[in-house]
C-alpha cells in the first residue's frame, strides 16, 4: 500500500476548494480528516479514487493498493436488493465472498437475505451496507467519508470494533468526518482547512 499526495489543487466552481495540498500516509496508518463541511474532504476522497481530477498535483498510489470507499452518501442500485447489490459490486474485482459479507451484515444486524430493496432502506442501514462494501474485499487503503452519519449507538459500537479490527489487520485507514471521533484510537490528526492539511 501507498498513498502520498503532492501539491494537489483544486478549484470547483470558482472556489479553490483544494490548494496545494500534502500528504504522504503511512501502511497500517489510522489517519483522522477533520474538516467543517463544505471543506472538502469528499473531493479528496473523489480525487484519491480518480472518479475526479485534480487541476494540478499528483497522488501516487502503487499496485498493491485495492481502495475501498464510502464516499458522500453511499450509492447502490436502488430498485435491487442488499445482496444483488454487494454481488455486482464485487464482481467489479471478482472479490464475491459471501461469508465474509453474510458476517458483516449480521453484526451491523442487517439481514443480508432480506428481498427489501435497497429504495426502502433507512439512512443508517445504507450507511451500514456502504461501510460494508467499503471493506468486504479485503480493501488494504480504506477511504470513509462521515462513516458514522445515521448510526445508532449500537452499530457506532460495531463499527468501532470492526475499526479496531483493521488496524490489527495492517489496513491503513483515512476516517474524514466534521467532528472528532474521540473515541476511536488515531494515529493522527489533520485538519483540512482552506485547502490544505494541518496538524490539529
Ligand atoms: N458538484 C459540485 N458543484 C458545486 N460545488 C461543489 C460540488 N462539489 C463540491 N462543491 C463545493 O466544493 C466544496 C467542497 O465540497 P466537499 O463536498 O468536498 O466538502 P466536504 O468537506 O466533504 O463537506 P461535507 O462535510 O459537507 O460533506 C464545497 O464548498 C462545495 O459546495
Amino acid at each position: 500500500m501507498r498513498l502520498e499526495i503532492d501539491d494537489l489543487t483544486k478549484k470547483i466552481k470558482d472556489q479553490q476548494v483544494l490548494d496545494r495540498l500534502n500528504l504522504k500516509v503511512d501502511a497500517a496508518e489510522l489517519l483522522h480528516i477533520v474538516g467543517a463541511n463544505g471543506s472538502g474532504k469528499s473531493t479528496l476522497f473523489k480525487l484519491v479514487v480518480n472518479i475526479m481530477a485534480p487541476d494540478s498535483g499528483r497522488i501516487i498510489v502503487d499496485a498493491e493498493t485495492h481502495i475501498g470507499g464510502l464516499i458522500e452518501n453511499p450509492s447502490f442500485m436502488e430498485d435491487e436488493t442488499a445482496k444483488q447489490n454487494m454481488k455486482f459490486l464485487a464482481t467489479i474485482n471478482r472479490h464475491y465472498d459471501e461469508t465474509k459479507i453474510r458476517a458483516l451484515f449480521e453484526r451491523f444486524g442487517l439481514d443480508y437475505d432480506n428481498k427489501k430493496r435497497i429504495r426502502g432502506y433507512s439512512l443508517g442501514m445504507r450507511q451500514k451496507v456502504g461501510i460494508i462494501q467499503a471493506i468486504m474485499e479485503n480493501q488494504n487503503l480504506i477511504l470513509l467519508d462521515e462513516p458514522t452519519r445515521g448510526l445508532d449507538q449500537k452499530a457506532l459500537e460495531t463499527f468501532k470494533t470492526l475499526i479496531h479490527e483493521l488496524v490489527g489487520e495492517k489496513k491503513t485507514i483515512i476516517i474524514a468526518s466534521h467532528d472528532n471521533l474521540s473515541d476511536l484510537s488515531f494515529d493522527r490528526i489533520l485538519r483540512l482547512d482552506k485547502g490544505k492539511l494541518a496538524p490539529l
